[in-house]
């Protein structure tokens, strides 16, 4: 067996944040030629690490009049073009000498991962300098017999499901695509796209497409930035005299390693928190174990590549035969140094791994080999099966996998055959269908219809998504229910993946024949939205909202007030609010004004009437924000608890989805208790304030003592107490208020474990809102009424 060549591995240390300036940070790294040192500056402890390369970036820079940081003379700054010239002409190098590459950039959060890949403006990183340079080597190429063929796919990786950033949020396949393994193919994603590129701009275009993508969908997950794994693959061919090779560039943007618990996040953060550590662990026992196999020690140690996504992906990278390149990036500020120390200790480890890099062979001759012998061996089990030879359960389950793999390799090698003007025309194709889809989901558009635009938890997300709404009728719609259209998929989905593509049109094709339409929405949004879910009718730039479905009526809220609602309160008869043909509506629909949330499902937005202010103006004003409109809607589903809880005792049973919805008022209720328990925090917190205050002032008034005392004193005795006391006041009724609150939900916690429990609560226990409806309903008397539990669909 070959040696094999050390991972190669450098670390970057930015310059200090403005917040660590802010702060008077200390530096605590230092760099010479290839060494890093790390200072503790509590214990003055040091720790030296070498590495292929230190690139230092930390100061000695200038702004060359473009924006561009270059070098001051004299000094060790490592600008954009220094480090792409050391590590991404190396792997420019090997992909044309034929072997797979892969550079991967890892670090803590705002260490400069996406600097070094992305950069900045006019500081752009190691992949855009890459794309830039591929295409200026073909265009040097001399040899007139030889040609490239370039083609790119983006993907991320979050919350452990693969998605392909170069397909529309709406239409991904739901959990996502799936890494396989094949004997010819090696490691690949299934069905990701391959873009064409025949120059750097549609490269560029590609990029900026997947990164609007990626906008979007982390805007309508109302997810935060930078906590997605980043992947570009370039898949680059290059033919001579009918014979080819193919390397594949792997150029990766790991998400921040920070850890789950110090962010304080909980509920969906969580889970993102602890997918993203799971995958950055998972990494990391991988690159333990490799260095463990380098070291000779334990050669056959196992790898457990299958313990999360990113490291199956990165498989060939890291134990295989692709030719890496990890970049570390280093916080300089001591602050970090517990952090910046692990990386320093991840990157150590890394440069002990070894790969055995083989230039990839022919892979049209390759594939042509491997698919004769898979052949063969199908052959010959089925001549002894013919000739009464009964094959045991092994053969058996290697029949399935030579037919998988038969299956596979035939799939590539049509791709393989296709001409390269053939994938460039379908690709186009493609991109039109695409194109045409999405019209009406324009981030950083600018427009002066009337528009909705998102709401994040983000603020820097805020605001990224408009949909206009054109003249005449604008249907919202999604992919419909998570849970529907898991089950709807649910079979086929381990044997097939364009199948799981369809949830989209599987969601669609029910709908359509709830409704009997088969309209395709203008404004797609995710989950949790119904295919049909609300329509927005423009009439001469005057807005008005309506249902599209049963669903839309219940889960489409304006200021926190679902359609079901306003309709009833408009004294219209809730179902006429529902508009489901394509002419004009014939009621009067719910008029929307500048400023008014709106929420489709869990989709948070904000109308904005473009002759008051543009889209930026409101979202930077504050005047609306997601967490307002998020308590908006809180309270609004808190008050479904009561309708599903008459509606329940009503007909005696508690519906299994009664039961699914109570398990996400549960929810809601805990993060009323958090912020209920933030609240009294600060009551304490003042309180302790006012004590301090009052002893300070009495002390001082009752001594006549020093100047400043007395100043305070005085200051106090001239209003201070009176806003202290009214803060205290404010803060009391609130906390009141909100423990009053809180009190209903208990009570109706209680209820509805009771309830759960095939117990019906007394009706005098009853919130005196369920009662009033109960009353106006002539609703008779019922206790301790055992109930059966059974799907609604029955009741
Ligand atoms: N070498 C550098 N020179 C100048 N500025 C830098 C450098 N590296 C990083 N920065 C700045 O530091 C900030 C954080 O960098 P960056 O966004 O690349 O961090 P990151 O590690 O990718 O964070 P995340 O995990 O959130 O994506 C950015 O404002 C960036 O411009």
């Amino acid at each position: 067996m070959a040696a094999g060549e050390a991972v190669v591995v450098g670390v970057r240390v930015r310059p200090f944040n403005d917040r660590e300036q802010n702060l008077d940070a200390v530096l605590c790294i230092d760099m010479e030629g290839p060494t890093t040192r790390i200072r503790n500056i509590d214990t003055g402890d040091e720790k030296t690490f070498t590495f292929d390369e230190s690139f230092w970036s930390h100061d000695g820079f200038e702004d060359d009049g473009t924006g561009y940081l270059r070098p001051v003379p004299g000094s060790k700054y490592a600008d954009q073009r220094y480090v792409f010239d050391t590590f991404g002409q190396r792997v420019l190098d090997n992909a044309w000498n034929g072997f797979h590459c892969c550079l991967f950039a890892y670090g803590q959060t705002g260490a400069g991962k996406s600097y070094s890949m992305v950069g900045y403006g006019y500081n752009k990183g190691i992949v855009p300098i890459s794309c830039e340079e591929i295409f200026s080597r073909i265009g040097n190429e001399k040899d007139p017999e030889k040609r490239y063929e370039v083609t790119v796919s983006m993907i991320e990786i979050y919350n452990e499901a693969i998605q392909d950033l170069l397909i529309d949020v709406g239409l991904r396949p739901k959990k996502g695509l799936e890494v396989r393994e094949s004997k010819a193919l090696g490691i690949y994603i299934d069905g990701v796209i391959k873009r064409p590129v025949e120059n750097y701009e549609a490269i560029e275009t590609t990029i900026e497409e997947a990164t609007n993508h990626r906008t979007v969908g982390s805007t309508l997950m109302n997810a935060t930035s930078s906590r997605a794994h980043t992947v570009q693959i370039i898949e680059f061919k290059a033919v001579t005299n009918g014979s080819a090779t193919v390397s594949m560039i792997n150029l990766v943007d790991l998400a921040g390693s920070e850890k789950a618990a110090q962010t304080g996040a909980t509920g969906d953060r969580l889970k993102e928190g602890s997918m993203i550590n799971k995958s950055l662990s998972a990494l990391g026992n991988v690159i333990e174990k490799l260095a463990d196999r380098g070291s000779e020690k334990k050669k056959n140690v196992l790898i457990p590549y299958r313990d999360s996504k990113l490291t199956r992906l990165l498989q060939n990278a890291l134990g295989g035969s692709s030719k890496t390149i990890m970049i570390c990036a280093l916080s300089p500020a001591s602050s970090n140094h517990e952090e910046t120390l692990s990386t320093l200790r991840y990157a150590d480890r890394a440069k002990k791994i070894k790969n055995v890099a083989v230039p990839n062979e022919n892979p049209q001759e390759r594939l042509m080999r491997e698919l004769r012998e898979e052949n063969e061996k199908l052959r010959k089990m089925f001549e002894a099966m013919q000739g009464g030879v009964m094959p045991d359960a092994d053969s058996i389950k290697e029949m399935g996998l030579a037919q998988q793999e038969i299956a596979a390799m035939e799939g590539a090698l049509a791709e393989f055959n296709k001409s390269w003007e053939e994938k460039v025309a379908e690709s186009r194709e493609q991109q039109e269908a695409a194109r045409l889809r999405r019209s009406s989901i324009t981030p950083g558009f600018s427009s002066l219809q009337p528009m909705m635009v998102n709401l994040n938890e983000d603020k820097t997300l805020a605001g990224r998504v408009r949909f206009v709404f054109s003249p005449g009728r604008n249907l919202i719609g999604g992919a419909g229910d998570e849970s529907d259209s898991d089950s709807s998929s649910s079979e086929s989905e381990s044997e097939d993946q364009s199948s799981s593509s369809s949830d989209w049109e599987s969601s669609k094709s029910k709908e359509a024949q709830t409704i009997e339409e088969d309209e395709q929405p203008t404004i797609l949004l995710g989950e949790g939205v119904a295919w049909h879910h609300a329509v927005v009718f423009n009439d001469m730039d005057l807005c008005s909202i309506y249902a599209a479905s049963e669903e839309g009526l219940q889960s489409t809220f304006v200021n926190g007030k679902s359609l079901k609602q306003l309709f009833r309160a408009q004294g219209i008869e809730e179902k006429k609010g529902i508009c489901r043909q394509v002419e004009k509506p014939k009621v009067t629909g719910i008029e929307l004004s500048h400023a008014d949330t709106l929420v489709f499902g869990r989709h948070f937005f904000v109308f904005v009437d473009h002759t008051v202010c543009a889209p930026e103006i409101l979202i930077a004003s504050g005047q609306v924000d997601y967490a307002q409109a998020k308590r908006e809607w809180q309270m609004e589903q808190l008050t479904g608890v009561h309708e599903s809880l008459i509606v329940a005792t009503r007909g005696g049973v508690l519906g299994v989805s009664h039961v699914a919805e109570l398990a996400e008022k549960d929810e809601i209720i805990e993060e009323q208790k958090a912020e209920i328990s933030e609240l009294k925090q600060q009551l304490a917190a003042t309180k302790a304030e006012l004590d301090r205050y009052k002893k300070m002032a009495g002390g001082r008034i009752a001594a006549g003592a020093n100047l400043l005392g007395e100043m305070y004193a005085d200051d106090l005795l001239e209003g201070e107490m009176d806003k202290i006391s009214f803060s205290i006041r404010k803060t009391f009724t609130e906390a009141i208020e909100q423990m009053n609150d809180v009190q209903a939900i208990f009570t109706k916690k209680a209820m509805l474990r009771d309830w759960k429990e095939g117990v019906l609560p007394e009706l005098e226990t009853l919130p005196r809102s369920i009662l009033r409806d109960q009353g106006e309903q002539g609703g008779s008397r019922r206790s301790n009424t055992h109930i059966s539990f059974a799907d609604s669909t029955h009741s």
